[in-house]
């Protein structure tokens, strides 16, 4: 039976149009309600919350969750920001509904990383899901890979600790006591050098301590909060965001020219038989995709590629080792202990080596529990909406800035007995060992599409560095300035100055022993 309106009269038809049209209103209308506003806390106009954050954003954020719930939003500026808070709320967010919530905010200062080609700091696009994807394959090929690389990087993370601990010892004989903040970070950075080029630097190389220096610099500019990305009419007069901003793009353009002519050199001299590092891996890895990949007949990405990896660890990891050592002096009898344990499991005829991780639930312990009570990158780099989607029965537009406040999460009463109380203890069970569970709670990756790329590589590095310190020597704390947890906050939390001595427990035979074969050759002076 054919159907026509023919014969229908439009007198009919009108208000069953009008009734329909209503209902949809009314069903849009009962969704947006349902979706409850965001609340939050007050704005002033122009700056927004701006002020209130103070020196800890995310000591800010925890406290006004507290009062808000775990979705409240702020104003920074201009621009609306959504503060995610707590374990459930996060991991609702980033992993179920992962790709709504993986996008990058457009902030002017992400668009100076590496001159807008970062996959670090660029947002979600069908070409970003294939860099981040050789990225991470890259990555895994030059460090946790298979049997044969895991021994590769283990002979790079001896290498360094033992020319650290020799300029230690040095600077304990020099000067009694001394900052160890530099050297740290050249040692870090000197791990993934090898990794990245072939080769470590000399402590004493002037570009290499300029290149890897400045990182408190790029790390306060691109951390949750910083002002110049919420407020970009301050860069075109002279105040002082301004000129931070404008060392932060210098300090950006030396890195991707210190980069640059990295790969220049690798370019020159790459045979594709022999892969000699990370960036030789990545020239080829993209070499091959070209005919597949239009975007990349246009750019070169291997830069990108490589200072993506370069950049995004020699912060974390040197921090990392900063907080590590610090604690070690502020509780000597946690220091002791590790030491009793390495002892005890490794002996004193060798060295540890990654494979003793599940012999050593208290250095496990201590790095879950360092990792945990630093909280040091406290919110993620920031992420944005993706589509128009919601979060806890909150509307959230598409391309709307969100917080994801770490912190809150690894100092949440509810997980956490006395989570302001630095003890180790809490994640071993009642034989000893490591609760797993517990330990995989502690939150500092992030989780999801955008979860940290090189977190496997980094559990392992700070492990084996904890337990070769432990093993080789002893570190005491300046009497004269008793030390203290303080910080300063960045897209990393950064320890105050302090001032440290480093004994050897016996002498440097056993890791002589181990580097003369390893990777002398590559040393560059
Ligand atoms: C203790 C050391 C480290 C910590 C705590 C850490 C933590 C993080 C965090 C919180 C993020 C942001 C994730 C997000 O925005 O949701 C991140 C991103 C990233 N990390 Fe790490 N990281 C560490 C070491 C490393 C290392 C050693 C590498 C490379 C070798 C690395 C490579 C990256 C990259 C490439 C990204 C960007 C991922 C993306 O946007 O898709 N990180 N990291």
């Amino acid at each position: 039976m054919d159907v026509t309106l023919e014969g229908i009269d439009p007198a009919t038809v009108r208000p069953l149009i009008v009734t329909c049209v209503t209902l949809l209103l009314f069903f849009h209308l009962w969704r947006r309600l349902r979706q409850r506003s965001i609340p939050g806390p007050f704005a002033w106009p122009v700056v927004g919350n701006a002020a209130q954050m103070g020196k800890a954003p995310h000591l800010y954020f925890s406290r006004m969750a507290k009062k808000y719930g775990d979705v409240f939003q702020i104003k920074l500026g201009c621009r609306i920001v959504v503060v995610l808070n707590g374990a459930d709320c996060i991991k609702q967010a980033l992993v179920k509904q992962g790709l709504d919530f993986a996008g990058r905010p457009d902030f002017t200062s992400f668009k100076c990383v590496s001159g807008g080609d970062s996959f670090a700091f660029g947002t979600v696009t069908d070409w970003w899901k294939v860099h981040r994807k050789v990225a991470q394959a890259t990555l895994r090929m030059f460090s946790t890979g298979n049997p044969q690389t895991k021994k590769t990087f283990e002979q790079h993370i001896v290498c360094e600790v033992k020319e650290l601990l020799q300029r230690f010892v040095r600077k304990t004989k020099e000067e009694r006591y001394f900052q160890p903040m530099t050297l740290l970070l050249v040692s870090a950075a000197n791990i993934m050098s090898a990794v990245c080029f072939g080769k470590r630097y000399s402590y004493d190389d002037e570009e290499f301590r300029q290149v890897v220096g400045r990182n408190d610099q790029f790390t306060q500019t691109v951390g949750a909060g910083s002002i110049v990305d919420v407020m970009p009419w301050l860069q075109y007069f002279p105040n002082p965001i301004k000129t931070i901003f404008d060392n932060f793009k210098k300090l950006n353009v030396e890195f991707t020219t210190f980069i640059r002519d990295k790969v220049v050199e690798h370019r020159k001299t790459i045979e594709s038989s022999t892969i000699r590092d990370m960036t030789d891996a990545f020239i080829v890895a993209l070499d091959q995709l070209r005919d597949n990949y239009e975007v990349l007949s246009k750019k070169d990405y291997v830069v990108p590629s490589v200072g993506d990896i370069f950049g995004a660890s020699q912060d974390t990891l040197s921090t990392a080792l900063q907080w590590i050592i610090l604690i070690l002096v502020k509780y000597p009898e946690m220091q002791a202990r590790l030491q009793q344990e390495v002892d005890k499991v490794v002996d004193r005829s060798r060295l540890p080596t990654f494979e003793d991780r599940v012999q050593l639930p208290y250095v496990m312990a201590f790095l879950y529990e360092v990792m945990r009570f630093t909280s040091f990158v406290p919110l993620t780099i920031p992420h944005s909406t993706t589509a128009d989607t919601s979060i806890m029965g909150h509307a959230v537009p598409k391309n709307t800035v969100i917080f994801i406040n770490q912190w809150s999460s690894n100092h949440n009463p509810a997980i956490w007995h006395r989570p302001d109380t630095f003890d180790p203890q809490r994640f071993l069970d009642q034989n000893g060992a490591l609760d797993k569970d517990l330990a995989s709670s502690v939150l500092l990756f992030s989780l999801g599409k955008r979860r940290c790329i090189g977190e496997e590589l980094s559990k392992l590095q700070l492990f084996l560095f904890t337990a070769l310190i432990a093993h080789q020597c002893h570190f005491t704390a300046d009497p004269d300035r008793p030390p203290k947890l303080d910080y300063n906050y960045g897209l990393t939390l950064k320890p105050h100055a302090f001032s440290i001595a480093v004994f050897l427990r016996e002498d440097m035979t056993l890791l002589e022993a181990a580097t003369t074969q390893g990777l002398a050759k590559n040393e560059t002076s």
